[in-house]
């Protein structure tokens, strides 16, 4: 069995995805995703110039080789432009390969570990009213989990509240738009959107936060603190995580469950934060994390240690990923949640898929393969248009993380 031709295609149905479609002699053909949000074309470039000529003849057969083939031929190791690139093979290669088996991806993976997938919807508002509110609308949904994240009063632009309360996009502006950020005030903030959320619906389901890189250690382990009383699933991204030894401070000084990892390429960012035992959920994905075959090591790895898995995924990964992860989600044992936002109309009609949601749960649907395709035809309706990611600056002007 050869590989015949690899395409990469670009569509914008709102935001930029970026899809390779991987062809056999056998007629069966797989789909990966290589989204890198902001970033989009430097995939592009890896994948067309660097990594479909060396594809084309290859046995589609052989992911893991084709694997080693990728991340040890680079010479130029990790990183999240090379990792999306293999991610995109991988993904389209085990699609491949369940297309061949006549089996659901998961199956071939080993089969159900659970009927379905948990997953965790956005709630947004500008302040806390409107947060509580909007929480609200999910609980209404069926949703069992709710991230929630507010506006604070006295700071412009406030990571993950955008336009309406059920959504916000990441990327939008032909150049970074410009966001604040004040720690003391967001410390005197949160707590209380967590209290009022817990007074107004009780304790019965699970609520999330993301601290987006913020916080110094100290002030994220005062932060878990600060939230205890109100038994979060996590607090997400509580400290940057370049420097993996932060997190022993944080986890010293609360039990709020901790997650990272939406950032991370390959598993030796997250071995010794797991190894250690500093977090409790690990946020890598298909797409970020070099595919199924990669992805699958890190989560081996995580249960060794009781960490479980919740997997990114907000609209800048594509439904190729969002159904990949469905499949992996479905196997793998140590699950502990997945994150859901919902794509634009226009992008489910450029990828039609399997996967759906029902009463707090996704399913990836039991067709063979991962069960995402892309109408090409759709898809060249949506050329490429540049977006970038958010900046952060404090009051003075200093840069921070967005
Ligand atoms: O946990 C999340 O969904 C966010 O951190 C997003 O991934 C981030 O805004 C980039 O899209
Ligand atoms: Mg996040």
């Amino acid at each position: 069995m050869k590989i015949t031709a690899a395409k990469v295609i670009v569509t914008c149905p709102g935001r930029n995805f970026v899809t390779l479609k991987i062809e056999t002699d056998q007629g069966v053909y797989g789909i990966g995703d290589g989204t890198l949000n902001g970033r989009e074309l430097s995939v592009v470039a890896y994948l067309q110039e660097h990594v479909v000529p060396c594809l084309i003849g290859m046995d589609p057969r052989r992911i893991e080789d084709i694997w080693q083939y990728l991340y040890r031929g680079a010479y130029w190791r990790r990183g999240p432009v090379t990792m999306r690139a293999i991610a995109a093979v991988d993904v389209a290669l085990w699609d491949i390969k369940a297309k061949m088996a006549n089996m659901p991806l998961y199956d071939l993976l080993g089969g159900k570990s659970r009927e379905g997938v948990m997953v965790y919807g956005h709630a947004n508002g500008t302040d806390i009213a409107e947060t509580v509110d909007a929480v609200g609308h999910y609980i209404d949904m069926g949703y069992k989990a709710i991230r929630a994240q507010t506006g604070i009063p006295g700071v412009e632009g406030v990571y993950g509240v955008g336009r309406g309360k059920l959504y916000y996009e990441p990327a939008d502006a032909a150049l970074p738009s410009l966001m604040g950020w004040d720690t003391r005030k967001a410390l005197n903030y949160i707590p209380k959107l967590f209290e009022k959320i817990r007074d107004t619906y009780g304790f019965d389901r699970h609520l999330l936060h993301d601290g987006h890189h913020r916080y110094t250690p100290l002030e994220a382990a005062n932060l878990g603190r600060l939230l205890e009383p109100y038994q979060l699933f996590w607090l997400e991204d509580c400290t940057p995580a370049e420097n993996q030894e932060a997190f022993k401070l944080v986890r010293q000084h609360t039990t709020t469950p901790l997650a990272v990892g939406e950032i991370f390429n390959t598993i030796w960012d997250v071995k010794d934060l797991i190894q250690n035992q500093l977090i409790d959920y690990i946020r890598m994905t298909i797409v970020g994390s070099g595919g199924v075959t990669h992805l699958r090591r890190v989560a081996d790895l995580a249960s060794l240690y009781q960490v479980r898995t919740g997997c990114h995924g907000a609209t800048d990964l594509s439904p190729v990923t969002m159904g990949t992860a469905l499949h992996f989600d479905t196997w793998v044992p140590n699950f502990g949640i997945q994150e859901y936002m919902r794509h634009t109309p226009e992008t489910d009609a450029v990828f039609p898929h399997t996967y759906f949601f029902e009463d707090g749960l996704l399913y990836p649907g039991d067709s063979v393969g991962h069960g995402v395709d892309i109408d090409e035809a759709e898809a060249a309706k949506y050329p490429y248009k540049p977006a970038y990611l958010p900046v952060a600056r404090l009051e003075d002007g200093t840069m921070w993380n967005w």
